[in-house]
């Protein structure tokens, strides 16, 4: 192949990038620069950052956090690649809704996976949990369930004050992303699917949640299915996390677990998410589980490899499967040589961990080309 036809058969992808607050800008400038070191190495792909301002310093000045028509002005993108939001000065609420939440759900992001196993070189705080035990996929309902916004407050300030947070299941909300879940345990070597619910307590949302589940369950036969209360589930994590494999749960309680399952494989500091459209007609949106990390944001030492991971899985979504597996090797192989944040009980910086994995990328996909990577490595 002339390298003329090489550059016609490369892939542009415009990507949003809205890196927002705290950490949120440290870790998305960590990872565009090991994104184009990736393509600029396999050549197979480019990509066109835009960087959108979006976040809470604007919104402390213009009182808006997506301008007047920035919602449709995404949709011209292949993916947005997101930070974090929040902000001490703005209540949690505020900032949820009006940037990440304002996302998902007019783009009816509704499935939000969530991978999670314990990475190589790193380990989990479990007593009993060798390599390949903990090795799992979150299924998170992403567009309704306990976030579908619907509540009010009335007597506000008054000892008879009340305050309602309505939670919504719909039927069709719940079969698109069961159909969706199953379909994901089914591609995974394990075939295995874990409902969680709470349908003793919860009796409505969440026996029709059983209910659809059950259906779903018999166009997948080949898909084992068990269901799990969400407390028990918490339990089985720990102390059983091998019996596990694909979970699919609901937005609070998967909300909740993602951030369980990320502190027993290791760190919030390496979980990946993708918030998808998988109708393809909006783009989807890809970011770190991890919040805005006040704490310490602006230190430089925050994890960057939650967001190696999450752009893994952007550029899995855009359909090379290679390359992201290809990224992912090079993480693990850094991590295994000890170059990992405090977090991973390491001593090493964001700037640190990002130019090490680089030289990964640029060493080892090099050389192999195409993002193949012999195991053996
Ligand atoms: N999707 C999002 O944008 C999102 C997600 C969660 C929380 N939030 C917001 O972020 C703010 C802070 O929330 P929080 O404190 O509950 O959760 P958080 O994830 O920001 O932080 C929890 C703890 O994990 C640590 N941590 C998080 N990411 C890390 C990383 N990459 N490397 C090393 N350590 C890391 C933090 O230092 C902190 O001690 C709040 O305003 C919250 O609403 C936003
Ligand atoms: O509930 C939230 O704050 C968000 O869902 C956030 O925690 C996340 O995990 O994206
Ligand atoms: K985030
Ligand atoms: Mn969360």
């Amino acid at each position: 192949m002339s390298p003329s036809t090489i550059h016609s058969v490369r892939k542009i992808y415009k990507i949003a990038s809205i890196p927002a607050d705290g950490i949120g800008p440290e870790v998305i400038r960590a990872g565009i620069q090991v994104l184009n070191k990736l393509a600029s190495v396999l050549g197979e792909f480019e990509f066109h950052f835009n960087d959108f301002e979006w976040g809470s310093k604007v919104y402390k000045k213009t009182g808006q956090y997506i301008p007047e028509g920035g919602l449709d002005s995404l949709r011209d993108y292949n993916a947005i690649l997101f930070g974090a939001v929040g902000d001490p000065d703005v209540p949690d609420h505020i900032s949820l809704w009006s940037l990440r939440l304002a996302i998902c759900q007019p783009f009816q992001q509704y499935a939000n996976l969530r991978p999670t196993r314990v990475l190589r070189g790193t380990s989990s705080p479990l007593r009993n949990c060798p390599p390949g035990s903990l090795d799992w996929l979150i299924v998170r309902e992403n567009t309704e369930g306990e976030y579908a916004g619907q509540g009010g407050r009335t007597h506000i300030g008054t000892p008879w004050e009340v305050a309602t947070e309505v939670a919504i299941f719909s039927r069709h909300g719940i079969e698109r992303l069961m159909r969706f879940a199953f379909a994901c345990a089914q591609k995974r070597h394990r075939r295995k699917i874990t409902v969680v619910t709470k349908s003793n307590a919860q009796r409505n949302g969440l026996v029709l949640w059983d209910e659809v589940a059950a259906a779903v369950a018999r166009d997948f036969p080949d898909v084992e299915m068990d269901k799990m209360l969400v407390d028990a589930m918490t339990v089985r994590m720990t102390l059983h996390p091998e019996t596990i494999d694909t979970m699919v749960a609901t937005n609070l309680h998967a909300d909740i677990l993602s951030d369980l399952a990320a502190a027993l494989a290791g760190s919030i500091g390496v979980a990946p998410t993708s918030n998808l459209d998988p109708s393809r007609q909006y783009p989807s949106m890809f970011e770190p589980i991890h919040g805005s990390a006040g704490d310490i944001a602006g230190k430089g030492i925050a994890n960057p490899i939650a967001t190696f991971w999450t752009a893994a899985e952007m550029i899995r979504w855009l359909g090379h499967e290679g390359a992201a597996d290809g990224l992912m090797h090079c993480v693990e192989n850094v991590c295994e040589r000890g170059i990992k944040t405090r977090d991973l009980g390491g001593s090493a910086n964001t700037k640190e961990v990002t130019e090490a994995v680089c030289n990964e990328v640029e060493s080892v996909l090099g050389q192999t080309g195409k993002g193949r990577v012999d195991s053996s490595q």
